[in-house]
């Protein structure tokens, strides 16, 4: 009892917020309408027909008046039901839009942290799945039940002033065809949520497939791969076809038990007939209600299924909702407008999981416009340091400071707005060079483009393109080479004008003249900036202005190249032990 009431509150609570996402009180008011008047139509053709029967037509002069009524009721109905379906359909895709577009601005602002718990699949699946569940709910099932319901108690009352006989062989029918419908679509229920679920576990593998492609490729796993999803198709295959089975059942089921109910109606009326108690015009009147019944008991028998189904996408929607957004957590502080100041790191602690801290008591200084390496051994939270920094995660405790004042203070897009991360893959997005160079940049001109370019030493190549700055990079960049993918995201962040840089080092995948290149792009968007480096050569470890040592979460060692070369053990161990390389360019 317990469970239906939360359930019930569930479902309340669901339909109270769904009600922000409807197209528009216009359209609603129409859809309601136009299902009354295709009830007042329904109604009230089998009365029509009714008079036919027992008014013959021979005993009227002018017999095709005699149906102008029942043909023009019919037409009348035509027409309404054809501006329902309009309205509702409209009113569907109103709702699914308008929830679409909520739930994409929300995905688009929630934080990293909310990807780490929650796959991609069952995010795609909110927008997709869920959306579609809610959308039917909203406007078929509940138009179809509201529309049954009047249906049900209308059509009861004319029977019952027909032949309260027959009405009442009706009542006690109709529950017995509902319990056995609900049972079934009970069980159609189970096997459309286990789909959804296998569903979203496909999408992932889909994903993850294209995504690293290459990868797979390269590993030989096309058959380990093939294996795992044949595994998910089949079982999909298997459950949809359990559903059809379900679906292929729930349908003659209920056209049995009202066939049967129909049977027994039938012989009582033709016997009522007989007897003179009930005209023909009545009887062909009562079959005509009958049959307009079969559609709301199927509909009826089904709900509690869509219900739950419903409130369970419902409920998954506003869990979504509920998240809290970056900006939520966000200060109000301007950065925009602050000229560079150093960033002081005080007593940092960080653990993706609480029970694990990946940093520890982490100190230290950066002064504006200077070059600062961090070095490490992998795992050591390097990268880890650069997510905070950009404030993808808050600190467990302690502080990354700007100014004097923790960055979390300040407004986050302006913020970020500092800062370009340069990392080893150089993601590009789908669409042309253009797009690249300007994503997510407003102000920029054509000449900065061609600079930046030129800068980067890209020009002579895109020049030489049939596209030129118009072609298309490929999905994630695979038109072009890992080096020219880095030069066009140095390029990019030469066009921001960052004042904070985070270089994460190319280490093995650039040939030595692309590696020459990339390296010539960097010294050029490193000028004047405070870089930060994670880095691996040795030529960028002996220029910078300080090194940064962590080991086990802590620092262990700040200093200059030659000073820790004297002084710290893990720091020579660290070269000699080639996780920093000599660069041909050093
Ligand atoms: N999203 C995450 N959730 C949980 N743990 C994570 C997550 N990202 C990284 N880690 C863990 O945090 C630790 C530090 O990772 P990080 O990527 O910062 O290391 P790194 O020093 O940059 O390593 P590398 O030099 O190999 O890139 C690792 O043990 C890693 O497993």
């Amino acid at each position: 009892m317990k469970e239906y009431w939360i359930r019930f509150r569930e479902g309340v609570m669901a339909i109270k917020s769904i009600r922000y996402f409807l197209p528009s009180r216009k359209l609603v008011i129409f859809a309601i309408l136009a299902a009354l008047f295709e009830i007042v139509a329904t109604v009230v053709t089998p009365v029509a027909v009714m008079d036919i029967i027992d008014n013959p037509l021979m005993e009227v002069h002018l017999s095709i008046f005699k149906y102008l009524p029942v043909l023009m009721i019919l037409f009348i109905k035509l027409l309404i039901s054809s501006f329902h379906y309009l309205m509702l359909s409209n009113l569907a895709a109103g709702l699914l839009k308008n929830l679409r577009l909520k739930i994409w601005e929300k995905i688009l602002r929630l934080p990293i942290s909310f990807y780490d718990s929650v796959s991609n699949g069952e995010t795609m699946s909110r927008l997709t799945n869920d959306a579609i569940v809610i959308k039917d709910f909203f406007t078929t099932e509940t138009f179809s039940v509201i529309s049954g319901s009047i249906y049900l108690v209308i059509i009861g009352a004319i029977i019952f002033i027909i032949d309260w006989k027959i009405s009442l062989l009706i009542i006690f029918a109709i529950p017995a065809t509902l319990l056995l419908i609900s049972f079934i679509a009970r069980r159609e229920y189970d096997i459309s949520q286990s789909i959804q679920r296998e569903t979203e576990e496909f999408q992932n593998r889909i994903n993850q497939v294209l995504y690293e492609i290459r990868t797979i490729k390269s590993s030989q796993a096309e058959e380990y791969e093939s294996i795992q999803g044949q595994k998910i198709i089949r079982n999909l295959f298997r459950l949809s076809s359990m559903e059809n089975k379900i679906f292929a059942l729930i349908q003659p089921c209920a056209n049995i038990l009202l066939m049967l109910l129909f049977l027994v109606i039938f012989g009582y009326c033709s016997i009522r007939v007989s007897q003179g108690s009930l005209s023909a015009g009545q009887f062909v009147a009562v079959i005509f209600y009958l049959f307009e019944l079969t559609g709301p008991v199927t509909i009826f028998g089904s709900f509690s299924a869509k219900l739950l189904k419903f409130i369970v996408s419902a409920g998954r929607i506003n869990q979504l909702f509920a998240e809290e957004e970056e900006p939520g957590i966000s200060g109000k502080l301007s950065a925009s407008l602050l000229p560079p100041q150093d960033i002081e790191v005080q007593g940092l602690n960080f653990g993706y999981q609480n029970n694990r801290m990946i940093l520890q008591s982490v100190d230290f200084r950066i002064q504006k416009g200077s070059v600062t390496a961090i070095i490490g051994e992998s795992g050591v939270g390097k990268t880890t340091f650069f997510l905070l920094l950009e404030r993808f995660y808050l600190p467990s405790s302690g502080n990354i400071c700007y100014g004097g004042v923790p960055i979390q203070d300040y407004d986050l897009y302006e913020w970020r707005n500092k800062i370009a991360y340069v990392s080893q893959e150089a993601p590009l997005m789908q669409g042309t060079i253009h797009d690249n160079l300007t994503y997510g940049i407003e102000d920029y001109d054509n000449e900065e483009l061609t600079k930046a370019l030129l800068d980067v030493g890209l020009l002579e190549f895109i020049e030489k393109l049939p596209k030129g700055i118009h072609t298309k990079v490929g999905e994630r960049g695979t038109n072009l080479s890992g080096g020219q993918r880095q030069r066009i995201v140095i390029a990019r962040a030469l066009i921001r004008k960052p004042e904070i840089l985070l270089l994460d080092e190319a280490t093995s995948h650039l040939d030595s003249t692309s590696e020459f290149l990339v390296q010539n792009s960097l010294n050029k968007l490193m000028k004047g900036r405070t870089t930060i480096i994670i880095a691996h050569r040795l030529s960028t470890i002996e220029n910078s202005d300080q090194i940064i040592i962590l080991k086990d979460g802590k620092t262990a060692g700040i200093g200059y190249h030659r000073e820790l070369m004297e002084n710290n053990r893990l720091y020579r161990s660290l070269v000699s032990k080639q996780q920093i390389y000599e660069s041909p360019f050093a």
